[in-house]
């Protein structure tokens, strides 16, 4: 377990710095490439863990994958070239990789077993494992399909209507992943718009998705094609460091490339709503937009962020949070309940360790209560294994007063493995 000690009390950020691919968008790269007929070469892929577990298990499952740093080159199989595997496929710390694989493992002619560590051991799989049970799969686990271990029997699967319980991108997208392969037409309704890097990577890779307002329908037995992929940098990882450069004194960063997809930009409305200094530069679009965001220190008050708003950000709560810190007045966060069932319990995971260097933050049923302006102070803090927890405390380590001791540090490799060097290149 890797600790680190953090630069405290720093004067300002200055600097450029080009964010690392977008993990949603590098896990589904892979997992298209593999299912398309012909070469996918994926440029700016996120050689981050999870990325890597994806690309583990597709090789695995007979597809031959070459990747070289940002650079990927996946030959793909086709919807009825994949192999048996003849090894347990393992998902390490990964959610994506384990309910988007569930619903493409559940229409192949095969056996495959799933395990991650222990965070993927207690997040739950039934809202995937059901409704892929609904179109006729035969998956097995732990609690009827809670919890890894799982095993899917691969079989043939027929088209639904489903309407989501919660908004889940992963949800929607192992359903899509199981409709491509399944008899007919299968229909999500989202309760609210999630992330849609699946229906846009389906139409680069020359398939079809229909939407209609909160509907998505696609149609099994279509093949894909081939293509090049742009991977735009993660807004979540950019995230960091756009809540570093609002809450240090004297700071201008700007982040090159980073995704502009409106179903993630959540935390660009936040930074905007709370006084935030924020330029963005919009570029070319290749399938996804992106462009240049810079952020400059400012005053920052509080604001409540809930609804919609939630499925749009939900990733950069933690960071929101601490930038609520350094905000005047109460920022309340609610509808965010999701945050219980990620790598750790968010709401409490940040609650405690923001609680631990004096900030005044209560959890809630669904969300967080944060009162700013109170300077925070040194201490021990732990990432418990969660990525987001690592970087949102490293973060604080920055406007915190004296030394903080981050444990368990080496979490942060799942999204981000630059992240140190990159916040040591900011920091003047
Ligand atoms: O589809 C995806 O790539 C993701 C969807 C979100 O999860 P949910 O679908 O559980 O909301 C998000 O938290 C996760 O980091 C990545
Ligand atoms: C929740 C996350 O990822 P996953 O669900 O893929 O583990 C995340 O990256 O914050």
């Amino acid at each position: 377990m890797d600790t680190q000690t953090l630069q405290t009390n720093i004067t300002s950020l200055k600097g450029t710095i080009s964010i690392p691919g977008d993990k949603s968008i590098s896990h589904r790269s892979i997992m298209f490439g593999a299912l398309a007929e012909g070469i996918t070469n994926i440029e700016n892929f996120l050689p981050g863990a999870d990325c890597i577990s994806t690309i583990d298990c597709f090789s695995k499952l007979g597809v031959s994958i070459q990747q070289n740093g940002d650079l990927v080159e996946v030959i793909g199989k086709g919807f009825s070239g994949l192999k048996a595997p003849s090894e347990v496929l393992d998902v390490g710390n990964s959610g994506t990789t384990i309910r988007l694989m569930l619903g493409i493992l559940a229409g192949q002619a095969f056996q495959a077993e799933l395990i991650g560590d222990d965070s993927i051991g207690k997040r739950p799989m039934t809202r995937v494992v059901n409704p892929l049970k609904q179109m006729g799969a035969d998956i097995e686990g732990r609690n009827n399909g809670e919890f890894t271990p799982l095993t899917v029997n691969g079989t043939e699967l027929k088209g639904i209507r489903y309407e989501l319980p919660v908004a889940s991108a992963q949800v929607k997208s192992a359903i899509i992943l199981a409709g491509l392969q399944a008899k007919g037409t299968t229909t999500i309704v989202e309760p609210e718009k999630t992330r849609d890097h699946t229906e846009r990577m389906i139409v680069q890779f020359g398939g079809k998705v229909e939407r209609k307002g909160n509907e998505i329908s696609v149609e099994g037995g279509q093949s894909l094609q081939g293509t090049s992929i742009y991977v735009p940098g993660d807004i979540s990882s950019a995230a960091f460091f756009m809540v570093a450069a609002a809450i240090t004194p004297n700071s201008e960063v700007k982040l090159l490339n980073v995704g502009l997809n409106p179903t993630r930009t959540g935390i660009i409305e936040v930074l905007q709503r709370m006084g935030a200094d924020i330029e963005i530069e919009h570029i070319n679009e290749k399938g996804e937009p992106y462009g240049h965001i810079t952020v400059r220190s400012s005053k920052l008050h509080a604001i409540t962020i809930e609804g919609d708003l939630i499925p749009r950000l939900i990733d950069e709560i933690p960071v929101i949070a601490l930038l609520a810190v350094s905000a005047e007045g109460t920022t309340v966060i609610k509808d965010a309940a999701e945050l219980k069932v990620k790598e750790t319990n968010r709401i409490d995971t940040v609650a405690d360790e923001l609680s631990r260097l004096g900030a005044k933050i209560k959890p809630t049923e669904d969300g967080l209560v944060i009162t700013g302006g109170t300077p925070i102070h040194g201490g021990e803090v732990s990432s418990h294994g969660d990525h987001r927890i690592g970087m949102m405390l490293a973060i604080a380590g920055l406007v915190a007063s004296d030394e903080i001791i981050l444990t368990d540090s080496k979490a942060i490799e799942v999204s981000y493995p630059q992240f140190f060097d990159h916040l040591t290149t900011l920091i003047k």
